[in-house]
């Protein structure tokens, strides 16, 4: 499987006088998974289209494996994209979709045959190929996506969104089979999602976006314990960190300070003092939702159960290096 870097350099996107993108620098290395992140609205999906080529370039340059791909088509920028709505032809089998790409490639049919089934053996598709995509799950329609995208050998694979349709459990399944399919080709992934887990779960790298512009890139771990500004914080990390402002943030020596639910835990005279409002008893944890008065609604995570009533008062702690400070302006102190 080749393996290319992509370079985008002050990207810009206008749709005639709205600017959605303004001005990307991002490096995309060899083999590396790539997830962008960021509220809806905030230009992943237009960042991800540009890189396919389905959508314009306003300004700035795109490499792809060294090449400026500015001005090529789709089908000339060795790209292959995977999309949320799988995209099938209904009336080709699962092979026919699979080969569809090549054969209007010309590739010779014994080649198209080699890749087609290589690709169905990869997603363990090889019984399904002379079905319609009509009797195949969700779960299977989407390995036929990927696998169309496979069978071409692009220099990278680009992903919009492609487990959101699939039920929890499958999403699960896939998330897994989407990481070992990343490790055995080595290729170069691009991927966008809504989803905390598969962000964290199969990037090397996140790039978190905000209105446009790239708030923050970095490892999982590294955005997770080292957010650079209250918008990365609050964006990475399920369920929310929590933020309190005023004189608890202010002794601090802080604007806001930063609490991680599963940071907190119950302590009589802990420094933290509400009331639990709500309490959702997961077995193995428990998320208590606390009003605390003036510092807001938290959120705490516990191991376990927790044998508190809505209505009772809770007292809750946290270590020092567990508190996350930030400034005016949302930047970290
Ligand atoms: N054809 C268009 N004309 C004008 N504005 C557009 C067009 N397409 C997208 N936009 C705007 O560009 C911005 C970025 O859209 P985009 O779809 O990339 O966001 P996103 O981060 O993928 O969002 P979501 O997570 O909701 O899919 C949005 O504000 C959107 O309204």
């Amino acid at each position: 499987m080749s393996q290319s870097d992509v370079r985008l350099r002050g990207i810009q996107k206008s749709y005639g006088k709205v600017h959605v993108i303004h001005g990307v620098d991002l490096d995309i290395e060899p083999g590396e998974f790539t997830v962008f992140v960021g509220p809806s609205g905030c230009g992943k999906t237009t960042l991800l289209r540009m890189i396919a080529g389905l959508e314009e370039i306003s300004g700035g340059t795109l490499t792809i494996g060294g090449e400026s791909v500015n001005d090529l088509p789709p089908s000339d920028r060795g790209v292959a994209m995977v999309f949320q709505s799988y995209a099938l032809y209904p009336h080709k089998t699962v092979f026919d979709n699979m080969a569809f790409a090549l054969k209007i490639a010309k590739v010779p049919k014994e080649e198209i045959a080699k890749r087609v089934n290589a690709a169905a053996e990869i997603l363990q598709l090889g019984e399904y190929l002379q079905r319609l995509p009509k009797a195949l799950s969700g779960g299977q329609r989407q390995r036929v996506a990927i696998g169309r995208a496979i069978v071409r050998n692009p220099k990278v694979f680009l992903f919009d969104e492609p487990l959101s349709n699939l039920d929890a459990a499958l999403r699960t399944k896939m998330r897994v089979e989407l990481a070992t399919l990343h490790r055995s080709l080595g290729a170069t992934m691009i991927y966008v999602t809504h989803d905390q887990v598969e962000a964290m779960t199969l990037a090397d790298k996140i790039v978190v976006l905000n209105k446009g512009r790239v708030e923050q890139v970095g490892r999982p771990l590294d955005l997770y314990n080292k957010p650079a500004s209250l918008f990365v914080a609050g964006f990475i990390g399920s369920p929310q960190m929590n933020f309190i402002t005023g004189d608890f943030a202010a002794q601090r020596g802080a604007t806001t300070v930063g609490l991680r639910p599963e940071n907190l835990r119950v302590q009589a005279g802990g420094p933290l003092q509400g009331t639990l409002r709500h309490s959702e008893k997961l077995g193995n944890e428990t998320f208590a939702y606390v009003n605390a008065g003036a510092m807001g609604e938290i959120t705490a995570r516990m191991e376990g159960t927790l044998p508190l009533e809505p209505g009772n008062t809770i007292e809750l702690a946290f270590a020092p290096e567990h508190l996350y400070r930030f400034n005016a302006d949302g930047k970290s102190i």
